[in-house]
């Protein structure tokens, strides 16, 4: 098989960093300081963070491998590890990061299509993220996969304020 998704443990924390700093920094790195960008990176990813969220109950990280190499990553939240304060019955999509030389190749599809099998196997309603209103292409590929914008909120990259396009999609 050309795909392949596993499910991260404990055990994968080192190469869970390394592909959230990987793909972090090239998506980022053109649009903002490296200051911002350190100390975001520093922040999200440090190992204490990671480990934090490796062993919550309520987060799943799962790799998607190309041809027996790791190609990228999806994180799915619900309950009171979304974040945003947001209902039982929804599924937060918090990162689907797929590195730029594998990139269209049908794999970002892949991970969203196992967050959607996630919240319908959880019996979910909605599956929403947060996506930066300048990420044109990430804003392309949520909608071409039927998300619609439903709200905005800020978060801070560094000392930068920036706005996120909140997008979701409702299941039936
Ligand atoms: C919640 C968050 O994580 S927000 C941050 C999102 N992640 C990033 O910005 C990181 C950098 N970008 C990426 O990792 C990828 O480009 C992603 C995740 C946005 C898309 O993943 P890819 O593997 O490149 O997309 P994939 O090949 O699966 O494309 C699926 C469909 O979306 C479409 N699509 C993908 N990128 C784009 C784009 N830039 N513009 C328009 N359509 C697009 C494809 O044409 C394809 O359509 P098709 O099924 O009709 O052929």
């Amino acid at each position: 098989m050309m795909i392949n998704i596993r499910q991260c443990t404990f055990e994968d924390l080192y190469k869970l960093q390394e592909i959230s700093y990987e793909t972090f920094n090239e998506t980022f790195k053109h649009q903002n300081s490296p200051e911002n960008m350190n100390a975001y990176l520093e922040k999200a990813f440090n190992v204490k963070q990671l480990e934090k969220e490796l062993s919550n109950v309520s987060s799943q990280f799962y790799f998607v491998y190309f041809h027996n190499e790791i190609a990228g990553y999806l994180k799915v939240n619900t309950n009171d590890a979304q974040s945003e304060e947001m209902d039982d019955d929804s599924l937060e999509i918090e990162r689907i990061y797929i590195k730029s030389t594998f990139q269209k190749r049908g794999l970002g599809k892949y991970l969203l299509d196992k967050a959607m099998e996630i919240a319908i196997e959880q019996n979910k309603r909605i599956v929403w993220l947060g996506v930066w209103e300048k990420n044109e292409k990430a804003i392309a590929f949520y909608q071409k996969m039927g998300f619609v914008q439903t709200g905005i909120h800020s978060f801070y990259m560094g000392d930068e304020e920036q706005t996120d396009f909140i997008m979701s999609k409702t299941l039936i």
